[in-house]
């Protein structure tokens, strides 16, 4: 119930509907308790002692009883669907925007499949529930009351022998819930492990063909395929079993009913018409019973969903704004960059950096050379505040990065990663990504500097054309400068370059490198790369290994030092050294 209090917090607002949902089915069912007195009626008032001039009146009656139960089944399904809608509307908006907050540490283990689950079928449960479940749950209690209590009015004595088998129907009814509520969570998680296959699969769909792996997914999915079938049948059966054993339980009353009740007749102690009331009555308390278990383990399921999307939007945002946080105008950052024995570890991990410093002066270049894994990128993310570092500090014009404001920081800086994310939508619109009002000439202008301009403009609909899913139908090379356009328009202080030119060839590298001395200018820019073609003229080069910084300098005194970049530097640079000593050994034979 501590779950149903949360969730109250986000309909307060509409709880009037929540009553008038409860009221009106409570109603409803009231109502539907005229039908067995009017049949009373009719038997012993009317057809017994043929007294017919009463028919009209209670068909009028009956008439009436229809209509407004009928309304009131309606309001009941008005007022619930609107606030089960209204609570899923709150809980998905409230759970996408938190998934826009939550730090990166919390996407490091979260995954895609239960995220989309959490935000689609545990919301539709949740909204089942608030909505119709919770007012069924509570109707079914009356009905139970309702029901006995006129029985109990017409005779008790028949009333407790046919509510004999009431407990064995309630038992049978909840251990049926017992077996069928693991079965439908096995079928859950069946059915979220053949959808995360479908998903994978498409996401994966050119890796799957370059490997020549179709045949191995059509096993690897037909595995998954059966036993969500086995899972299936299991439910099935149950099912199957279920309803004729409640039948012939629901039999055991109706048969102490005809026994008992036409005995009771015959001695006049009950009159026909309480005995068709009687059988009327009972139907109406055998029938709730049946569903008594779906019930209960809708509540549990929905209980279960509650507690994922509340556990969700409970999550800690460990990398936020503190109080009094400083607000950075655009027009004065200067952009000087500074790490101070910066150390930080993913979670319980070893550190992935330690003790790095950086003094990176306004329009400066900095480069990060070193194997993969050595922490280059964890570099870039702790710069961008995606994490807070464990020891030391970042500062920015000399301010700790942890008092700026997350949002100033962040649009201070634009980066192109090694993967370019590219949402499906236009062109155009991924170049201005996060930007208002931008003009179609400044979007060209960017594209040219970002060599993308050209096959843009080749494409169908030109800055039109839509992309599909995270850029498929682009090249490595293209979706990387339309990227590199992106983080030009944005005209950031701090430039970021994570292997930024590595799926492009060697010539458009030149190109791009060309078109960035431009772009670069008075902006500090970070590099991050594989290839020292594109490290060489920066202004201090960091080589790292295993988190920490092993070398540092320029590229002509790290060339003419031994060590690390010294030996990357041969082995890239082979061919032209070699050149270069048969050329001096010409001239100096
Ligand atoms: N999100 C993460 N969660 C946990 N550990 C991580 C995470 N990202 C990186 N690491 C670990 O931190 C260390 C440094 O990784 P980092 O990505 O900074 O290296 P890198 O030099 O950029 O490598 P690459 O050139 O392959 O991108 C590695 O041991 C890596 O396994």
């Amino acid at each position: 119930m501590d779950v149903l209090r949360q969730l109250q917090g986000f309909f307060k607002e509409r709880r009037h509907y929540l009553l008038f949902s409860i009221l009106c089915l409570a109603i409803a069912t009231a109502l539907g308790l005229v039908y067995p007195t009017l049949l009373r009626r009719l038997i012993d008032d009317v057809i017994v002692p043929r007294n017919f001039e009463d028919v009209p009146m209670l068909a009028l009656t009956a008439l009436g009883v229809v209509i407004l139960k009928s309304f009131m089944q309606f309001l009941h399904g008005f007022f619930g669907g609107r606030l089960g809608n209204f609570l899923a509307y709150r809980l998905r908006n409230a759970c996408y925007e938190k998934l826009q907050f939550l730090s990166f540490r919390y996407y490091d283990t979260a995954k895609t499949g239960d995220l989309m689950s959490r935000l689609t079928g545990d919301l539709e449960a949740i909204r089942n529930f608030i909505g119709f479940g919770f007012a069924q749950l509570l109707n079914l209690l009356l009905m139970l009351v309702f029901g006995a209590v006129v029985m109990l009015t017409i005779n008790w004595q028949l009333t407790l022998i046919t509510l004999i088998s009431m407990p064995l129907l309630t038992f049978v009814a909840l251990k049926f819930e017992s077996k069928i509520h693991p079965t439908f969570q096995d079928m859950r998680q069946a059915l979220s492990s053949l959808t995360t296959a479908v998903q994978e699969n498409i996401t994966g769909v050119r890796t799957v063909k370059s490997f020549a792996r179709e045949a191995h997914e059509v096993g690897k999915f037909t595995v998954r395929n059966e036993y969500y079938k086995r899972n299936q049948l299991n439910a099935a059966e149950l099912w199957s079993r279920y309803f004729p054993v409640m039948e012939l339980l629901a039999s055991v009353s109706v048969v102490l009913l005809m026994g008992v009740g036409g005995y009771l007749v015959i001695r006049q102690s009950l009159t026909l018409g309480e005995l068709v009331a009687f059988f009327s009555l009972i139907w109406y308390i055998i029938g709730p019973m049946w569903s008594i278990g779906f019930h209960i383990n809708n509540y549990t399921q929905s209980k279960a969903s509650g507690e994922r999307v509340l556990e969700l939007l409970h999550q800690r945002v460990d990398v936020k704004d503190e109080d009094g946080v400083i607000r950075l105008d655009p027009a004065k950052v200067r952009g000087h960059i500074t790490f101070e024995n910066v150390t930080f570890a993913y979670g319980n991990k070893m550190p992935a950096v330690v003790d790095i410093n950086i003094d990176a002066p306004p329009g400066s270049v900095i480069g990060l050379l070193g194997g993969t894994g050595s922490g280059k990128s964890t570099i870039i993310q702790l710069l961008m505040r995606a994490y807070n570092v464990n020891e030391g500090s970042i500062k920015l014009d000399g301010m700790d990065i942890r008092h700026i404001k997350i949002k100033d920081l962040r649009s201070q800086i634009a980066s192109v990663f090694q993967e370019t994310f590219l949402f499906s939508s236009s062109i155009r619109n991924n170049i201005s990504y996060g930007m208002n009002n931008v003009s179609m000439e400044e979007i060209i202008r960017v594209s040219k500097l970002a060599q993308a301009h050209d096959f843009i403009s080749e494409l169908p609909d030109g800055y039109d054309t839509v992309v599909g899913e995270r850029g498929l139908g682009l090249s490595g090379g293209q979706k990387q400068r339309i990227a590199i356009a992106r983080a030009l328009l944005k005209n950031p202080k701090i430039l970021v370059l994570d292997d930024a030119t590595s799926a492009v060839d060697m010539e458009t590298e030149h190109e791009i490198q060309a078109g960035f001395k431009e772009v670069m200018k008075g902006r500090t820019t970070f590099i991050i790369a594989h290839r020292i073609s594109s490290l060489r003229h920066a202004d201090e080069i960091l080589v790292l290994e295993e988190g920490r910084v092993v070398q540092r300098g320029t590229h002509e005194g790290l060339t003419s030092t031994p060590g690390v970049y010294q030996d990357v530097y041969q082995i890239q640079y082979a061919d032209h050294i070699a050149q270069t000593a048969s050329a001096a050994e010409k001239v100096n034979p």
